[in-house]
């Protein structure tokens, strides 16, 4: 069965994880969501054909598709055996779709459209589910009307639906507050590329998720735009620089990387991920980094990363840079021996879910100690014991969890059809652990 066929467990109420004693395994990851985002996102601003080969093909980014191709001016082809999504220009203008666009539950893509829907032709509605209704925008907003777009929040709380009015993104300077989430001047510098004058992005505090803008600049210099900066502080797009199209190489995604980095060290197995290395922008290798700080051992090569498990140990740590792999790092810890202190994680609390409460509350069930602070989370190692886990749908949760029960026995995951967010074929790669068997349904 090809890996692209649906898998039955994306349906299923509940999987029950089987256990493994080790492993010693190569696992070929499918490409980053947040390159996925933006090579998208600028192939569909650049007006030239543009390919992504090793694209991620999931919720996130289908809807992605599915919101350009509403704009009228490029078509979106996606071939998920292939990895491949192409965008070709039709040759008609962005016009402002007369329906919603309906962006599900994805953040970033939602982000990058609020600033997008300001070169359309015409007043944009962008929404998405129940929690997307409730995750905030104020800053982008707030943010918006100097560079001459306006937007604004249909019921006034600064979340989705969000009403922009275009063509009116001319670029100029801008303040922004880079607090609550990196995804806002990501949006502003993509954007930037089509705007008629120099588009200048003053940080007014610090930023968080910091390695996502470097991303971002990393992107944008791939299709051939130089973003000008002062650390993070300040970025400006000069006007006039012209995104190439053509084929852009997305490299493995290091958020869905992390599970399999944890798997090993938490059955004291061996992982290699080829295709990605030294050389990464993705801030979530910083994970491999922080396990071997927890006993495991590591090889990061020019182009694979190697970690073999350990005796486990708690560590403290600030996990700002690198949000999406918290949860990760947290079931890791639960094997750990003593504690586990993550700090500097508040942005957690505003994402699919409420990821400190979440991990928090599924710990807990399993057994162990776990202290809640605010922007914090303290974990005291243990032997967890099998649990019904709640996903609250977020595939980080339904992932991380899904860990936990290679090791632990009588681990349930519900929902684990929410992983399609990021990660469709999980279960599949999942199952490759154990020698291609497959894990009980
Ligand atoms: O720009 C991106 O691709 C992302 C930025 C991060 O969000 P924040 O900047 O809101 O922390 C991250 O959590 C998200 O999964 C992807
Ligand atoms: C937070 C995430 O995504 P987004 O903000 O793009 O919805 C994620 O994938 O963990």
């Amino acid at each position: 069965m090809s890996s692209f066929e649906i898998d039955p467990r994306l349906k299923a109420e509940s999987v029950t994880i089987r256990p493994l004693q080790t492993f010693d395994k190569r696992v070929k990851l499918l490409g980053s969501k947040s390159y996925s985002n933006r090579y998208l996102a600028l192939a569909a601003l650049s007006g030239e054909p543009t390919t992504l080969e090793g694209a991620l093909v999931c919720d996130d980014t289908q809807y992605l598709g599915e919101a350009l191709r509403q704009f009228g001016h490029v078509e979106v082809e996606i071939d998920p055996a292939a990895e491949r999504i192409t965008v070709t220009p039709t040759g008609r203008t962005m016009r402002a779709p007369e329906e919603e666009v309906y962006v599900g539950a994805a953040g970033t893509p939602i982000r990058l459209l609020i600033a997008m829907a300001g070169h359309a032709d015409g007043t944009t509605v962008l929404t998405g589910t129940k929690r997307m209704q409730e995750r905030p925008m104020g800053s982008l907003l707030e943010a918006l009307p100097a560079l001459g777009v306006t937007a604004e929040a249909v019921r006034g709380n600064g979340s989705p639906p969000i009403k922009v009015t275009g063509p009116s993104f001319r670029g100029g300077s801008t303040r922004i507050s880079g607090a609550v989430s990196s995804q806002f001047t990501s949006s502003l510098l993509i954007n930037a590329t089509r705007a008629e004058e120099d588009t200048e992005v003053h940080v007014i505090d610090d930023l968080v998720s910091k390695p996502y803008v470097e991303m971002t600049i990393a992107a944008l210099a791939e299709m051939g735009v130089v973003v000008e900066r002062e650390g993070y502080t300040r970025f400006t797009v000069a006007a006039g620089q012209k995104l190439r199209g053509g084929t852009v190489t997305v490299e493995p995604d290091a958020s869905g990387m992390s599970y399999f980095l944890a798997a090993a060290a938490v059955l004291g197995g061996t992982v290699t991920i080829p295709g990605i290395g030294k050389g990464s922008k993705q801030g979530d290798v910083g994970l491999v980094a922080a396990l071997t700080r927890m006993g495991c051992t590591a090889e990061v090569g020019d182009d694979s990363i190697t970690l073999t498990g350990g005796e486990l140990r708690g560590i403290d740590i600030d996990m700002e840079a690198m949000p999406d792999v918290v949860p990760t790092l947290a079931v890791v810890a639960a094997f750990a021996q003593g504690t586990t202190h993550i700090s500097n994680i508040a942005s957690l609390r505003i994402k699919e879910c409420d990821r400190i409460a979440a991990v928090t509350a599924e710990l807990r069930k399993m057994g162990i100690t776990v202290e809640e602070h605010a922007d914090a989370m303290t974990i005291t190692g243990g032997t967890p014991h099998g649990a019904v886990i709640d996903t609250y749908d977020d595939h980080r949760i339904a992932m991380c969890f899904a860990i936990a029960g290679l090791r632990t026995p009588d681990v349930v995951i519900t929902d684990p059809g929410c992983v399609a967010k990021s990660f469709p074929t999980f279960w599949r790669v999942l199952d490759s652990l154990h020698d291609g068997t497959a894990s009980t349904l």
